[in-house]
């Protein structure tokens, strides 16, 4: 499934000082078989671990069809607001805009479907190895999960206009996205080249994540938490409109189908290891998500 959204609102408070540079680090998807890959997938794990957090390159997806699909996005979010409604205002996202986006004439729609194939590829990429990286078998156990026709994969693409200028915001409170983890798997991110973008650390300090065109944000989700049995750690992320240019980013969230059953994977256990959490679904979890602000903590409803 496809949805064309703007970003969920919130007003949030201007931060007193820009909040240091993150440290993200950069995991090459191409590295060849062998030594190169174990070291890719070790790298990958030990970021999951410490950051919930990393950046791929040597993805594969061709940068024509991503600045192809982020100039048609912009255009669609430059457009008046009674079009981009579809004459039906919704409080959040255009979501009768992009029921119009079904038609099969909509370039937009299209390019959005073969960005979204892309994504989920390479998605399932970094899932296998992630498994490869954890020893667990068989190599598709978690890719599998974002694979399946069923799978709840949804794009988002967020839009958030420029700030005002630092003397005109006085007194005043900037629109962004809230702190939050994202429920899913795993979330691709990429934006044009504006900041915005803060990760929250094990300690709860913020960090700007520099903008890179050329590679794709991984984040990990609360379900992969889940599956990992929190050795991975779902990160805390935000976006701060700071920006004299405008901030257009494209999420790709991979979620299992809805009947899925999640708790932590037999093999992460070890041991006599005790598992942190329940078994629940995945609609179960979303479920109790939406009841929710989007600052809590869901994943505590079932810890055991
Ligand atoms: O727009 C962004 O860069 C991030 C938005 C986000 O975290 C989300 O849509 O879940
Ligand atoms: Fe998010």
């Amino acid at each position: 499934m496809v949805v064309l959204a703007k970003a969920e609102l919130e007003q949030i408070a201007l931060p007193a000082a820009a909040p240091p540079t993150a440290d993200v680090r950069a995991v090459d998807l191409s590295a060849a078989p062998g030594a190169g890959r174990a070291a890719a997938a070790r790298a990958l794990v030990a970021a999951c671990e410490e950051q919930g957090f990393f950046k791929v390159t040597g993805h594969g997806v061709p940068q024509e069809l991503v600045r192809a699909v982020e100039a048609a996005a912009a255009g669609f979010f430059a457009l008046p607001q009674a079009e981009k409604e579809g004459g039906a205002g919704e409080p959040v996202g255009y979501a009768a805009a992009a029921a119009s986006l079904s038609e099969p004439s909509s370039p937009l729609r299209e390019l959005l479907e073969e960005y979204a194939a892309a994504v989920r590829r390479m998605a399932c990429g970094v899932l296998e190895l992630m498994a490869e990286g954890l020893g667990i078998e068989p190599a598709d156990a978690l890719s599998r999960l974002v694979a399946d026709a069923e799978s709840d994969n949804m794009l988002r693409v967020n839009h958030y206009p420029p700030a005002p200028r630092p003397e005109q915001q006085a007194g005043r409170l900037l629109t962004g996205f809230g702190e939050h983890t994202d429920p899913q798997i795993i979330s691709v991110l990429r934006s044009n080249g504006t900041t915005g973008l803060e990760i929250a650390g094990r300690d709860g300090a913020w960090a700007a994540v520099p903008p890179d065109t050329d590679s794709f944000f991984i984040n990990v989700g609360d379900a992969l938490q889940v599956l990992t049995n929190g050795r991975f750690r779902s990160v805390k992320h935000r976006v701060v409109v700071s920006s004299e240019r405008s901030r257009v980013s494209m999420i790709f969230f991979g979620g299992p189908p809805p009947g899925e059953r999640l708790a932590p994977l037999p093999q992460l256990l070890g041991d006599g290891g005790r598992s942190r959490y329940r078994e629940f679904t995945w609609k179960e979890y979303k479920s109790s998500s939406h009841k929710g602000r989007l600052v809590d903590n869901r994943l505590c409803h079932f810890e055991n």
